[in-house]
């Protein structure tokens, strides 16, 4: 019986006992690098736009085509998550939380979680003299270390980390937390993408591998994030933090008697914001500024728009109207290196009809937003880098109803307008001031690694002033 697909179920490989098509998915990850890759090569080979999976007992579908993924991230039906170990894990124990939780509990406190960002000046000037505040910070940091090679990479997850956790908690954390807490959840991360699969699906291998199966070693890095949360929410509870940031809006909740309101939610709460807004804000960065490094004529192109509508003067989002090529350009980096080229995943709250094909309620859908920004239905040349297709003759932006960065619909990514903010004025006022030379002999490369979100391979820049090189 389990390996009898459902009727009208989407195609894809024949399904073994226990194991589904597991042996399938995995073989195609490790012969393209990637599952999103190797499910993209599975779909073309059925030629279809809905991919049928079953992983161990789990059934999925992957989403393919602009149609298909607009029903997947705006249907009420798709709103769910699955309730998996991989998820409890995640949310230290329990499916609390924003980003794993669903049904009445993740509606009240996304709508709670957005609201009170935004009263304390999330998505408003506020938030951009924050970011224009990190931005000086790096610039400082660069020119006392332009004499050696800079890792980008060890400096811009650091600057998102900073307003991140300025909006959660209300003061700098200082740098050597800060870097602590990266590598944490750098580590969980590859924890997870190493153990996640295995644990997901067969999660009583933990009682006899405990250290094997990589479960002792999440659950450890869990134990320390929960205590650097902790001590930040104890320390509004005796006062020594007196700012009305995202943390004392909730332990106000909690004080009122909500019952959904506890400081397990809390803290999985702050923990969702910071895991889902580090690594991707810094990764788009770390891309834009890959791409100038290896191509100067592009830089130069970005750098002469940048001087003569800005001259010296500090950027900020506004400006991001005006800089008509930096944003073109922006935006051709998170298509040609979509973050997340597979968003979701999503439960099925009840058996849905998607492309003729029939999916049953609690089916694992996957989105594939990689695959739509190559789609040579929707791109020109979709595998050159060209930020004019963002540009129609009159000089205006055209196509962004074609990008899916941040997916859309009621789970649409509620950091969107730091992750945009951050990226342009950082992006701009680093050109600005410097020009990105290669650092070595050798020019890194421009492939870049993808698990669940995509990074570049690690390179070093050489920042040479702009005053030097006039
Ligand atoms: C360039 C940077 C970013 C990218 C590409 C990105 C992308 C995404 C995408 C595609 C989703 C939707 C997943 C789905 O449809 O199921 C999402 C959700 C989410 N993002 Fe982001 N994100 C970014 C930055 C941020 C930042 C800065 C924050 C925190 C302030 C954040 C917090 C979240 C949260 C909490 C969710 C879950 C929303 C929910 O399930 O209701 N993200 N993000």
């Amino acid at each position: 019986k389990s390996v009898t697909k459902p009727r009208k179920f989407p195609p894809g490989p024949k399904w073994y006992p226990f194991i589904g098509c597991t042996g399938v998915v995995n073989s195609m990850t490790k012969s393209y690098g990637s599952q999103w890759k190797g499910l993209s090569v599975l779909a073309n080979e059925y030629c279809t736009e809905v991919l049928g999976l079953k992983l161990g007992k789990e059934l999925v579908v992957v989403v393919y085509g602009e149609k298909n993924i607009r029903q997947a991230f705006t249907d009420k039906e798709f709103e769910g998550r699955p309730d998996s170990f991989f998820a409890k894990l995640r949310c230290l124990g329990k499916r609390i939380g924003i980003t794993f939780a669903d049904g009445p509990l993740w509606r009240e406190h996304r709508h709670f979680t957005v609201k009170q960002l935004r009263n304390v000046g999330f998505g408003k000037s506020a938030m951009e003299k924050e970011i224009q505040n990190v931005l000086s910070n790096i610039i400082d940091y660069i020119g006392k270390n332009n004499d050696r090679p800079i890792k980008l990479m060890s400096i811009m997850p650091l600057a998102v980390m900073n307003v991140l956790w300025k909006y959660v908690a209300g003061e700098q954390i200082n740098e050597e937390r800060l870097t602590f807490l990266l590598d944490i959840l750098r580590a969980r991360t590859k924890a997870f993408a190493m153990a996640g699969g295995w644990l997901n699906q067969v999660p009583w291998c933990r009682f006899i591998f405990p250290e094997l199966s990589g479960y002792s070693l999440i659950r450890s890095m869990n134990r320390q994030l929960s205590e650097i949360i902790e001590e930040a929410i104890n320390k509004h509870k005796i006062g020594a933090v007196q700012e009305q940031d995202f943390i004392y809006s909730f332990l106000q909740e909690i004080d009122s008697n909500k019952s959904s309101f506890t400081e397990e939610q809390l803290k999985v709460i702050c923990l969702d914001l910071l895991i889902a807004g580090s690594q991707t804000t810094s990764n788009v960065l770390e891309f834009a500024f890959l791409v100038v490094l290896r191509n100067r004529p592009l830089q130069e192109k970005l750098f002469s728009e940048i001087n003569k509508l800005l001259g010296d003067d500090p950027p900020c989002w506004a400006d991001s109207h005006r800089l008509i090529y930096v944003s073109a350009f922006l935006l051709e980096v998170q298509r040609y290196y979509t973050i997340v080229p597979l968003a979701g995943p999503r439960r099925l709250l009840k058996d849905t009809v998607i492309d003729g094909y029939l999916i049953p309620k609690d089916c694992t859908v996957l989105i594939s937003v990689g695959d739509l920004h190559f789609d040579s239905k929707i791109w020109d040349d979709p595998h050159d880098f060209k930020p004019e297709r963002f540009i129609d003759e009159r000089g205006a932006l055209k196509n962004t109803e074609h990008m899916y960065p941040f997916g859309l619909g009621r789970r649409r990514c509620p950091g969107d307008s730091l992750a945009k903010s951050f990226v342009f004025i950082v992006f701009v006022g680093i050109l600005q001031k410097f020009r990105v030379e290669c650092s070595s002999d050798e020019m890194p490369s421009p492939s870049p690694l993808i698990g669940l979100i995509s990074a570049p391979q690690p390179y070093t820049v050489q920042l040479i002033s702009r005053k030097k090189c006039n």
